[in-house]
């Protein structure tokens, strides 16, 4: 809706009304539509004013409504008509500016904006293009690379940067839609043709071929297999080179393709995602709405390596007070070093002062004693966790929050050694913890919900994607990734190389395959963990290490690999080799292929040509099976939960939704028949067999993603 009323006898003020973001919906648009023509038409009104109910202006298109059927006046012509008003059109920007709504700003004659403001064309993000004439109006108004930019990333910028930008004429931090109406009253019945950008030419670059070669190619490999900011580039290449109208036709041909594409579906889906996750429930019946988080000012990190470091900067970045605790003195000094580069970098990037004065280092826990939540990071070690939590609890005042950044261990465990284990819940940064936007946030048997919801709203006020998962080996994510890996180490023994197999899952759109991902964070971790599983062990006769492990399948390669001190980046050897230790630029390694040969020829395995095809199917539909049994198990609440933890924790690519909106995507039947080919072809390896859940599905027709949750109850009921 939108509501007209007039101001001071000669100013028509529009009001978007659509909370909460006022999003552009056919009712919207109808009342816009409406309110403009009778701005238009009554000759008492001499110049308008649009702004948004509630201080915001406006959220752009209703993105709900891409997945039915339009209705309601389309944008264009509606955004076109206030540009041919004769009568002035100000904006009056308050809150956001976002997609179609700072499109609509654009189409007004003059913007004014709140010093708070954030504006912006995010269309990329949902797989999509400004093709509310955005593509065609913002480079011919702030230039082509500025637009670029804006366009191809998609990212908010504040009212200052658009003020020098020159996507606002001004900004105010009184009552913009006072300033306004103000402003509008004194423009009335001056020339507009200077004032409508779609008049503007586009400003001349020195090469413009150039520019956008260099723009595409930038494009293309940041965006992993995207379709959109290649759309976005290509729509402002014709805000450059065409005349207006050209333009626009290219606009909404570019458009076309994008809006019905599976990548807007995904990243539409996975928009919703992320705000479905706040949402979280826990199996007792426990939920988001009805638990009260418990108040945390004062924080403490208990262990300062890699991990530590990076939560007490994300934690003093969000305004909580830190008790930094390291028990090594030197590690103590590196650690606090490492914290202030790391803050005064963050300042910086940030614009704003560094806060350093309000982490204490210690090297004793004494000063943990009166803080409300502590967060554990030391090294993966139960033995070493548990004294930890003894020592906590004898420290820490009444009710104080026991957190671990465990990657897998067991947190019933640990609560089982603290008198309060109804306090105790794991917080699973992911790594670097204060620019890794992933916190698994997992609730133990007898994790109370108030803990729960204050380790949520911790992540939160931290700028994180919490997701709340039940107790497990590995969580959700680390339990998936396990038949991921396996089948990655199979694939090794029956013929492919690692290059072969990080290229077809890079080509997927991974940032890196699994073998370049191991290398950089260390291929002795996950080793370490299959010693203390009894899994990297040699068997005392044959002095080598079991192929068949309980009954199933095992690969020992990366144990053998990691024998011969080949650790990854680290060691400048690993599956790759580096020019030195530290090094970052992979190279196949002849030694890798030698290596592979000769334990190939030992186990009598004969290799085979592996189609990068089959490395897809079983590395990705494993890991989605595995995903199926976390659902099935209850450990994941819903879909959404495994699709946001995979995009944000472990660099799944986004446009394609997350794995288990990709399985409903390629089609369970299809999961579902490749993992039964596959088991039948390696029967001792269980994580290829169908779950339950996934055969239920099946059973029943394959329901969309949406429709899952029901069939999850129904399943989870009878175990
Ligand atoms: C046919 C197309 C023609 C022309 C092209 C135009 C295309 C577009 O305009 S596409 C839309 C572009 N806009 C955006 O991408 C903005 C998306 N929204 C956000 O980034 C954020 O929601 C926000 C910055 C606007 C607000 O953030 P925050 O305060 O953190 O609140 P939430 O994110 O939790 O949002 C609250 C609530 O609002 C729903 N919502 C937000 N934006 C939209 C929208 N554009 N359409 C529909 N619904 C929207 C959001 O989902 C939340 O509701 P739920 O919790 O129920 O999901």
């Amino acid at each position: 809706m939108a509501q007209f009323s007039r101001v001071s006898g000669s100013v028509g003020l529009i009001t978007l009304q659509n909370p909460p973001v006022n999003a552009l919906s056919a009712a919207v648009r109808q009342g816009i539509v409406d309110t403009v023509n009778k701005a238009l038409q009554e000759p008492e009104v001499k110049s308008v004013v649009i702004c948004g109910q509630n201080k915001v202006f406006c959220g752009g298109a209703d993105i709900k409504s891409f997945r039915g059927v339009m209705t309601g006046p389309p944008l264009i012509p509606m955004i076109h008509a206030i540009e041919a008003s004769t009568k002035p059109v100000v904006a009056a920007i308050e809150g956001i500016a976002l997609g179609g709504g700072l499109e609509l700003a654009l189409a007004c004659h003059y913007r004014i904006s709140h010093t708070k403001a954030r504006l912006g064309l995010p269309e990329v993000t949902l797989g999509l293009l400004p093709a509310a004439a955005g593509s065609q109006r913002l480079p011919r108004l702030i230039g082509i690379t500025a637009a670029l930019d804006l366009i191809t990333t998609g990212r908010h910028v504040t009212a200052a940067e658009a003020l020098q930008l020159g996507i606002v004429d001004h900004v105010t931090d009184q009552n913009t839609v006072d300033v306004a109406l103000k402003f509008a009253s004194s423009v009335a019945g001056k020339p507009l043709d200077a004032r409508r950008i779609s008049l503007y030419p586009c400003p001349p670059s020195d090469d413009t071929d150039a520019l956008f070669e260099e723009a595409m190619q930038r494009v293309r490999r940041s965006a992993r297999g995207a379709i959109a900011p290649v759309a976005c580039v290509q729509a402002v290449r014709a805000a450059a080179t065409l005349p207006y109208a050209q333009g626009l036709e290219r606009e909404k041909e570019l458009m076309a393709t994008l809006f019905t594409s599976g990548q807007a579906r995904a990243l539409q889906y996975s928009f919703f995602a992320q705000r479905a996750v706040g949402r979280w429930s826990m199996p007792s019946g426990a939920q988001w709405d009805t638990v009260e988080p418990l108040p945390v000012q004062k924080t403490a990190v208990i262990g300062l390596g890699t991990m530590g470091r990076g939560i007490v900067v994300a934690l003093t970045q969000a305004g909580f007070s830190v008790v930094a605790v390291e028990t090594h003195e030197k590690q103590l000094t590196q650690a606090k070093q490492a914290i202030e580069e790391m803050l005064i970098r963050g300042a910086k990037r940030r614009g704003v002062t560094p806060e350093h004065d309000t982490i204490t280092y210690s090297h004793s826990m004494e000063p943990v004693a009166n803080v409300d939540l502590v967060i554990e990071a030391v090294f993966e070690d139960m033995v070493l966790k548990e004294k930890v939590f003894q020592q906590l609890s004898a420290v820490c005042k009444p009710g104080t929050l026991l957190c671990t950044n465990t990657s897998g261990l067991d947190i019933d465990h640990l609560a089982s050694k603290t008198p309060n284990p109804e306090l105790v819940v794991g917080m699973h940064f992911f790594a670097p913890a204060h620019v890794m936007k992933l916190l698994e946030v997992v609730y133990g048997r007898q994790s109370s919900p108030r803990a729960v919801a204050t380790a949520m709203q911790l992540g939160k006020k931290m700028g994180k994607v919490s997701v709340a998962v039940g107790n497990c080996l590995g969580f959700v994510g680390n339990r998936m990734l396990k038949p991921y890996m396996n089948q990655a180490f199979f694939l090794l023994e029956e013929g492919a190389s690692p290059e072969l197999v990080d290229q077809a899952l890079e080509e997927f759109g991974f940032i890196m395959g699994p073998f370049r991902m191991s290398d950089l964070s260390g291929i002795d971790v996950g080793w370490r963990i299959r010693k203390e599983e009894g899994l990297a062990v040699p068997d005392q006769r044959t002095g080598q290490i079991p192929r068949m492990q309980k009954g199933c399948r095992y690969s020992p390669v990366g144990d053998l690999i990691c024998e011969q001190g080949r650790f990854g980046q680290k060691t400048g050897q690993g599956w790759y080799r580096y020019d030195k230790p530290g090094g970052r630029v992979a190279r196949p390694d002849p030694w890798m292929q030698t290596f592979l040969n000769q334990y190939r020829a030992t186990h009598g395995l004969v290799p085979r040509r592996i189609d990068p095809k089959e490395v897809l199917e079983r590395c990705l539909y494993a890991l989605i099976n595995e995903g199926f049994q976390t659902l099935e198990e209850g450990i994941a609440a819903a879909p959404e939960d495994i699709d946001v933890i995979y995009v944000f924790g472990y660099s799944w690519p986004q446009h394609r939704g997350g794995p288990m909106f990709y399985a409903d995507m390629v089609g369970l039947e299809k999961i579902m028949d490749r993992l039964e080919h596959y088991h039948q072809a390696h029967p001792d390896v269980p994580s290829l067999q169908p779950c339950n859940l996934l055969r239920k599905l099946v059973a029943i027709g394959s329901p969309p993603i949406h429709k899952w949750s029901q069939v999850m109850k129904t399943l989870r009921s009878q175990l």
